[in-house]
């Protein structure tokens, strides 16, 4: 069978897309989906992704890591699938889809480029010794560090990612560093296992994190520089309630191609 794919990338957090609304592809298959996510023997991607019909929504996002696992939210996934979404003219400007965490509402701009995607609010942050733990969808580790730009992410944010507390269900491990009116944030994925360019999810749990750690309150902006860009997460904080959490940045469409499988 032939597969048409498209490929995406979100601050440099790149996915594979395929439009699946008349579920012609059986995607229940791990083996395929780690091949196609593979960097040397496939097309290459931090994940892959399906868009679907979804009665009472524009579309449902079907998530995949490059393990070829199904997980948790994907936020830059996210914003991507809402640009492939307007790119297919599944949606004009605005959306109401549903994805693993629940239903999502999204803007993207008219150049089909940029996209706001609204979160599910947050209630809850941990503390893990001096670290913040919270789940935006996905579940993360964020932890305050210096020197950034030198740290070895991958090897301690592995460690941190499979240690006694976290190894059984895993965990994404976000380091970041205050810089200018934000930060600098690296993260270590679960389900990639590996350091990725950027983390939807990462950001807004450093962002709403760091937002706790300042006391900040009512409506908050912070800028986060990752390694493939620039992103921005918008939200209200009364107390430990976060609400109208918007991300917000680029999702970009980079080639499309077949493959056979
Ligand atoms: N890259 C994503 C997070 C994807 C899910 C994560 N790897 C997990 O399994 O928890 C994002 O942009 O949020």
């Amino acid at each position: 069978m032939e597969l048409h794919f498209y490929k995406y990338q979100g601050a440099g957090n790149d996915f594979i897309l395929v439009d699946n609304r008349e579920n012609k592809v059986d995607h229940h298959n791990p083996a395929l989906i780690a091949r196609i996510c593979d960097r040397r023997f496939g097309v290459g991607g931090d994940g892959m992704m399906f868009l679907e019909n979804e009665p009472g929504y524009d579309f449902r996002m079907v998530y995949y890591n490059s393990d070829g696992q199904p997980s948790s939210m994907c936020g830059n996934g996210g914003r991507c699938i809402v640009a492939f979404a307007k790119f297919l003219g599944v949606i004009k400007d605005e959306t109401n889809f549903l994805a693993v965490d629940g239903p999502h509402y999204a803007k993207v701009s008219a150049e089909g480029d940029w996209v706001s995607l609204q979160m599910i609010d947050l209630e809850t942050i941990d503390r893990d010794g001096e670290a913040y733990v919270l789940n935006t969808g996905s579940p993360h580790y964020v932890q305050l560090t210096s020197d950034l730009a030198s740290k070895d992410v991958y090897h301690e944010g592995k460690a941190i990612r499979n240690n006694e507390t976290y190894g059984a269900k895993g965990i994404n491990v976000n380091f970041v560093e205050p810089e200018g009116d934000g930060y600098f944030v690296r993260t270590f994925e679960r389900g990639v296992e590996d350091e990725t360019f950027a983390c939807g999810t990462g950001v807004t749990a450093v962002a709403l994190a760091m937002a706790t750690r300042n006391d900040q309150s009512g409506t908050v902006s912070t800028p986060i520089r990752v390694l493939g860009g620039n992103l921005n997460i918008r939200f209200s904080r009364q107390g430990n309630h976060f609400t109208n959490i918007f991300l917000e940045g680029p999702a970009k469409l980079v080639f499309e191609g077949q493959i056979s499988i």
